[in-house]
């Protein structure tokens, strides 16, 4: 029988709803819930540069396929991420023979081979990939973020990442992926870093605006223009990692102080969700026409990487399921609309 309207049902004429998505998350009842919310998934961890190729000569496709496999047999759409990232990359990739620095050449020639083999494989079953993720520095005064993929490649790794991307299948969407891409200053850069790779004649389609809001923020007006600013590169904007934590956000891990915080979820938080939820998704429907996806990063208050991330084993309500995979206040709010 027709089990009652999920998530996507109700944003069936705006734009796919998404989740990230773990193995052991795809049977028993967190399946029932991605089924009935969802129609795309993004795997949370085992697409990534160190998971899927921890040795040169080896890779690991038993948990990627596993998330492939769920997503074609229930015809959800797929997101790649990420093809090019300077976290949880294997160290063997910038190791040269002698234990040394890896030289550039040899660098973009391994990056190269990830990239062509990864995507190949899911070939028709993925539709866009987070093809290069957080380049952009955090830092006021710098453009491009001091990781190693900078220091041995200067800029080139990024417009290589996506050339070669394209040549291994030219009908893919490609994205750029980043946090903090509503900052008016990191949003600055991003729009000059989508820029340089159009004027290098390479193809990019789209922004993904990862989304790692809280309670204090974006501002509605940040929002927009950051959304209008990306649409203005004639690119598709997608919100790609959304969650909404009930604590400030902080960009560096640090550790946790002797429990002095009660990490429970307070009225005062959950009535603050329930307001910030509101206003982003009354934003990304007067975006419809600009936003291709909104995916949220993990599926319930049960887990989120915000559990351990600023602060390990703080813990964090960011969804709009709860630890007991039940609609929250602020999932009622998300689908009461026109
Ligand atoms: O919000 C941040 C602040 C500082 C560093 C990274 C991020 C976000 N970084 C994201 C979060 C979780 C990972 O699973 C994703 O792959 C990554 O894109």
């Amino acid at each position: 029988e027709p089990s009652e309207k999920g998530l996507k049902d109700y944003y069936k004429d705006y734009f796919p709803i998404g989740v990230a998505v773990y193995p052991q998350a795809l049977e028993g009842e967190s399946a029932e819930l991605i089924l009935k919310h969802f129609n795309s998934m993004t795997p949370e961890n085992v697409m990534k540069m160190g998971p899927i190729h921890p040795e040169e000569d080896r890779y690991n496709w038993e948990y990627a396929d596993q998330v492939a496999d769920f997503a074609v047999k229930h015809n959800l759409k797929l997101r790649g991420h990420a093809l090019c990232w300077h976290n949880q990359a294997g160290d063997w990739l910038f190791k040269g023979e002698n234990g040394g620095q890896v030289s550039k050449e040899v660098l973009l020639q391994r990056l190269k081979d990830h990239i062509t083999t990864v995507v190949k494989r899911y070939k028709g079953k993925i539709y866009a990939w987070d093809v290069v993720n957080e380049a952009i520095s955090d830092k006021e005064d710098e453009f491009l973020r001091d990781s190693q993929w900078y220091q041995i490649c200067g800029e080139d790794f990024i417009i290589k990442a996506f050339e070669y991307a394209h040549e291994a299948d030219p009908d893919l969407k490609l994205f750029y992926n980043d946090y903090s891409a509503v900052h008016p200053v990191k949003r600055d850069k991003i729009y000059k870093l989508v820029k340089m790779i159009q004027d290098a004649g390479v193809p990019i389609h789209g922004v993904g605006i990862q989304g790692h809001f809280s309670i204090y923020e974006p501002s509605e007006q940040d929002l927009r223009d950051a959304i209008e600013k990306y649409a203005s590169l004639g690119v598709e904007v997608q919100i790609t990692e959304l969650d909404v934590s009930v604590y400030h956000k902080e960009h560096s891990r640090r550790d946790p102080l002797p429990k002095d915080e009660d990490d429970t979820f307070k009225p005062e938080q959950e009535q603050k969700q329930i307001e910030q939820y509101d206003m982003l998704f009354r934003v990304f429907r007067d975006y419809k026409d600009t936003l291709t996806g909104v995916t949220f990063w993990n599926i319930s208050d049960r887990y989120s990487w915000l559990d351990n991330f600023p602060v390990r084993g703080r813990k964090n309500y960011p969804l709009l399921f709860n630890e007991e995979l039940q609609p929250k206040k602020a999932y009622y709010k998300v689908i009461d609309f026109e």
